[in-house]
């Protein structure tokens, strides 16, 4: 990564149904976008809000209007296995080879470093290892994904996204399933990868996770409404809104928790 040029970045980024072949509504409004750099990032907010579809335009994997720009150079100019070594995607329900073990699926994360048809290297299975014990998942390694809980298949969907050790991981609803000593765990490996330089995207419905990361991004209804830091009374404000002043903020220690009222 070059120091001064921003990982991601979305410029009027847009999108309308008739983009899906489905008529012409919006679904995203102009809007601008640029992860911080080794931060972590959540953007949270109701039910339809569009999330999910601007984590899926920011990977290019929906047509929008505008622009968006990987590491300072446009999201189309890059060749593709180049670009999948840049950023990881960890998607919601994802269809992966349910009779592939778990290992093989982390090791899908690899392939972007590998040479067309060549086995993995050293490289390769260490990162495979790496990612599979800091999700806990190494024990299962042999079981194929569709005889896993949903918790225990969410944690080898997150080695994989590890596995690919990108400098930008983008992830939607990465908690979906995880109990709550492995939604903390996630909480920390996203620290740690934050630490060395990463920066992280997430959507979560979690609140009080999303409460722990260095910057929130509000949305509701296709626009981003706010973005500011966890401690921020302006956050607080915007997520009251948003959520029909149907939560509390409060401060417990050094952290902020939600409340549902
Ligand atoms: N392919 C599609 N066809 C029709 N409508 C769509 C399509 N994709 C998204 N939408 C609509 O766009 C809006 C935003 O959807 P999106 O999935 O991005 O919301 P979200 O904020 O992630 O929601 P949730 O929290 O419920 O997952 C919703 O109203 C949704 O119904």
């Amino acid at each position: 990564m070059s120091p001064g040029i921003p990982v991601l970045q979305a410029a009027h980024l847009s999108l309308r149904l008739h983009q899906l072949k489905l008529g012409g509504t919006p679904i995203l409004h102009p809007l601008d976008f640029a992860p911080t750099p080794a931060a972590w990032t959540a953007i949270v907010g109701p039910n339809g809000a569009g999330k999910s579809t601007l984590l899926r335009a920011l990977c290019g994997l929906l047509p929008f209007e505008g622009s968006l720009q990987l590491q300072g150079r446009d999201w189309a100019d890059w060749p593709a296995r180049e670009r999948a070594r840049q950023v990881a995607w960890l998607g919601q329900n994802e269809s992966v080879a349910e009779e592939l073990s778990a290992y093989e699926v982390v090791m899908l994360g690899r392939l972007p470093h590998q040479a067309w048809l060549a086995p993995p290297s050293a490289q390769d299975r260490t990162a495979v290892e790496q990612a599979m014990s800091q999700t806990q998942s190494w024990e299962w390694r042999e079981r194929a994904l569709g005889r896993l809980s949903g918790g225990e298949r969410q944690r080898v969907l997150l080695a994989r996204a590890l596995a690919v050790q990108a400098p930008l991981l983008l992830m939607d609803e990465p908690l979906a399933h995880l109990d709550p000593p492995h939604q903390s765990d996630w909480v920390q490996i996203v620290r740690e990868r934050v630490a060395a330089g990463a920066a992280v995207v997430s959507v979560l419905h979690e609140l009080n996770i999303a409460l722990q990361a260095q910057q929130l991004v509000v949305m509701d209804g296709g626009r981003i409404l706010h973005r500011g830091a966890p401690h921020e009374a302006a956050t607080h404000a915007a997520l009251q809104a948003v959520f029909q002043q149907r939560l509390q903020i409060l401060q417990v220690g050094t952290r902020w928790i939600a409340l549902n009222t």
